[in-house]
């Protein structure tokens, strides 16, 4: 790759880490290096899987990414801005706007409907209500919970909540979707179908998205591996 095309690349990534570092000292003199010059570039409409062993610093990735924590060293951009050292409240508005994240549980809100959980973002965000909730029953209807629009979290089974996760996370349509083991509390079968409406919520949008998973088999399916190992990002597996 020449250096025009290396810039075009990274214009027209999603998200892009070049060099970034955090490190912890948990008040000892040793200072441990969590990130230790990450490089990573992910474009839109590529699936990027994030394998980890335990401890290896996959959360502090996904939240250093999705601006949630700020790296000690290099830069975090998303489309093409450059948030390092940005204003709390600027990385807050790129996060709300540009950034969606699941996690291994759902985080539904118990008293709300799986449509109601998915509009109150939106309206959060300055949708109005009728917007926000065609929007709501379209990602609904994506991901095959048509008829479960007025569910509530516990009268659906665990698949199920965390498909109307994803369609939350998408609420907003977000450019970069970041998830925490999403299928990790999932049986083989149920991972398989959240997983299925991922990749189809990803392809209809064209997303970004960098999901860490334990899951091998479903990293594999995946467009890419990154191994997190050492503070370190190794391709493959
Ligand atoms: N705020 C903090 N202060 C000090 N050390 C921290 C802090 N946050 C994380 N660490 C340490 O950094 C390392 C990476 O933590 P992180 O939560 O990113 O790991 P992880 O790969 O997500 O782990 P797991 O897969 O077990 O959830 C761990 O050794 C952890 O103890």
């Amino acid at each position: 790759m020449n250096n025009s095309e290396a810039q075009a690349g990274a214009q027209s990534a999603v998200l892009q880490l070049s060099q970034v570092g955090k490190s912890y000292n948990h008040g000892l003199p040793t200072q441990v290096d969590v990130l230790n010059g990450i490089d990573l570039t992910v474009k839109p409409g590529e699936i990027v899987a994030l394998v980890a062993p335990s401890g290896a610093g996959k959360s502090t990735l996904l939240h250093t990414a999705g601006l949630l924590d700020t790296p000690d060293r290099g830069t975090v951009r998303i489309a093409g801005q450059d948030l390092t050292g940005k204003s709390e409240r600027r990385r807050t508005a790129v996060r709300r706007q540009d950034v969606g994240f699941v996690y291994q549980f759902h985080h539904l809100l118990a008293e709300f409907t799986a449509l109601e959980n998915i509009v109150l973002p939106q309206l959060a965000n300055g949708i109005s209500q009728a917007k926000a909730e065609a929007r709501a029953q379209d990602l609904l209807a994506r991901v095959g919970l048509k008829d479960r629009a007025g569910h509530r979290p516990a009268a659906m089974s665990g698949g199920e909540q965390q498909r109307v996760a994803f369609c939350r996370a998408l609420a907003n349509g977000p450019r970069l979707l970041l998830a925490d083991e999403p299928t990790g509390n999932l049986d083989p079968g149920t991972a398989d179908q959240v997983f299925a409406a991922l990749m189809e919520l990803v392809a209809a949008t064209g997303m970004a998205a960098l999901i860490a998973t334990h899951n091998l088999e479903l990293a594999q399916r995946m467009d890419r591996v990154v191994r997190l190992e050492g503070g370190q990002l190794h391709a493959g597996m």
